[in-house]
């Protein structure tokens, strides 16, 4: 591993010295144990804590087959599929391992009693598959977490629409929280070379999902002075929907808990702000009985907020808790948009407010490698930045996936795999220069 950190670490290396390197037999990686899946049983979903089931292990390096890549991980991020893979909820995702094994006498590497978690990268490329041409060792990468097969015609439109898609390092093994990552070529994308390799492995998963959710016409299309309700503004996808509502002409109404970062979403340039914890909202009267009168009392914010005017896009995720209320704020015609369900997946809403208005729900998840390309291309060219507040080491990826389950973190969360300290791999000093305040936005707090 010191020879494959000393040639990142070289200005002189060349694409050959990296292919001459021997690779390691075995590395470093964040795993949950198959023999462990009922360690919570009982627990309620809060009370499951990260750091009992992440462990720190010994594994072998898999082997390479076509179309594929290792990866030399410089640095990865906790994503919140993290959470529930930790967790074992919604399931168990060892169920996805076996039924992708069962697909191919390749796909059956994934299937391990162990799980390598992680749906983020920043690194070097170490080694290419046969059939890869576009990459070659040397190249500083991040990977997108979207792994398709393309052997159907159903996802040519649009490949997140593939019958195999999978969610890397969630529902294939092999992921980004490991000093080595197997990934498919065409995950991979440039690394922004104004960025440390911790900055650039923070945005990938939520910066994609959010542009697909809010920017593509796959999504809600936002288009210019749309009112956006952003859930989370300052959370993992809250953080980046918020900068595109704002890139895009757009205005974002954001929510969040706290007056800090009702704070950090006034710094990233948002006016309106609603802080969901002061306002005390409660729009559920008791577990089975929603309060349309809270509905109504948000509603009214919103127009205070807007001058009268109601939402165009709602950007979803907390689900059960919130999505009676974002169904009934949305104006005429308008969308709620949705790819989770953070308090619960079993939704209610009153159907007259979505019929009689002609709104839309859409389903939206992850994105396809384009519009990957284009979300990470946007944070290539400043115009979009890494929310990263705190940085681990791997050693203490347990810690930081409690941090996000328990909403403590802001922004993103960054985990050093083997990168040895934090701020390395800046090829563009002049760039980070010009937007140094809005990449350290989220810095420490
Ligand atoms: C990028 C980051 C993203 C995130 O963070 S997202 C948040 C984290 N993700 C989650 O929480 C999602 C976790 N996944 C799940 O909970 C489950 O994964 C799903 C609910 C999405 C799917 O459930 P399942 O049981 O895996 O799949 P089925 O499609 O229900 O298949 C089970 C059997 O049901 C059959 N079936 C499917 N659709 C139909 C139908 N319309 N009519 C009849 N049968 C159907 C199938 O074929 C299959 O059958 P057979 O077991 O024999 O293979
Ligand atoms: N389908 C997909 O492709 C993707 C799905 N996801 C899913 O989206 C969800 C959010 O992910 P991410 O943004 O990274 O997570 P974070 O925890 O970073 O941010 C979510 C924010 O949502 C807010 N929130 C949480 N619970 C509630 C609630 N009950 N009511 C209102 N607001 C709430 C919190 O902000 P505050 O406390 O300030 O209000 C929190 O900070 C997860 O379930 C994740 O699995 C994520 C990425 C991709």
């Amino acid at each position: 591993m010191k020879e494959i950190l000393d040639a990142i670490q070289s200005p002189d290396s060349t694409s050959e010295d990296f292919a001459d390197i021997k690779l390691p037999e075995s590395y470093r990686a964040v795993t949950v144990h198959k023999d462990e899946t009922e360690m919570f049983e009982g627990l309620t979903t809060r009370e499951k804590d990260p750091r009992k089931s992440l462990h720190l292990d010994q594994v072998p390096l898999p082997e390479l087959g076509p179309g594929e890549a290792l990866v030399a991980v410089m640095a990865s991020s906790v994503n919140y599929n993290s959470v529930w893979t930790s967790i074992f909820e919604p399931l168990s995702t060892f169920g996805f391992l076996e039924r992708y094994g069962r697909t191919s006498e390749l796909a059956k590497r994934h299937d391990l009693p162990y799980h390598i978690i992680g749906s983020d990268l920043a690194g070097v490329v170490l080694r290419t598959g046969p059939g890869v041409n576009a990459w070659h060792p040397g190249d500083e990468v991040v990977a997108h977490c979207l792994s398709v097969e393309l052997e159907s015609s159903d996802g040519h439109n649009d490949t997140m629409l593939d019958p195999e898609q999978r969610i890397w390092g969630f529902e294939t093994n092999f992921g980004g929280l490991a000093e080595i990552a197997l990934v498919k070529s065409n995950q991979l994308m440039p690394k922004p070379d104004h960025l440390s390799w911790e900055e650039a492995a923070a945005p990938g998963l939520v910066n994609s999902t959010a542009y697909r959710q809010l920017v593509s016409r796959n999504g809600a299309g936002m288009k210019q002075g749309d009112n956006v309700l952003i859930w989370g503004a300052s959370g993992g996808l809250g953080s980046y929907a918020t900068q595109f509502a704002l890139a895009g002409g757009a205005n974002p109404i954001c929510v969040v808990s706290s007056e800090q970062k009702a704070d950090i979403c006034r710094s990233m340039g948002a006016e309106a702000v609603i802080d969901r914890t002061a306002e005390g909202y409660k729009f559920w009267k008791d577990e089975h009985t929603q309060d349309p009168k809270e509905w109504k009392r948000f509603g009214k914010r919103i127009r205070e907020l807007t001058g009268g005017e109601d939402i165009d896009i709602v950007f979803e995720h907390p689900g059960r808790e919130t999505f009676g209320a974002s169904v009934y704020v949305t104006r005429k015609g308008g969308t709620i948009t949705t790819c989770a369900s953070t308090s619960g997946y079993m939704h209610e809403y009153d159907n007259r407010y979505l019929w009689m208005s002609l709104k839309r729900i859409i389903g939206s998840h992850f994105a396809n490698y384009r519009e990957a390309w284009e979300a990470n291309r946007l944070i290539a060219k400043g115009k979009i930045h890494p929310t990263l507040s705190k940085v681990y080491s791997l050693e203490d990826t347990g810690q930081a996936t409690y941090d996000v389950h328990r909403n403590l973190h802001q922004g993103k969360v960054g985990v050093l795999c083997l990168a040895p300290e934090e701020g390395l791999g800046v090829r563009d000093p002049e760039t980070r220069a010009r937007h140094i305040d809005a990449i350290n936005r989220f810095r420490n707090i």
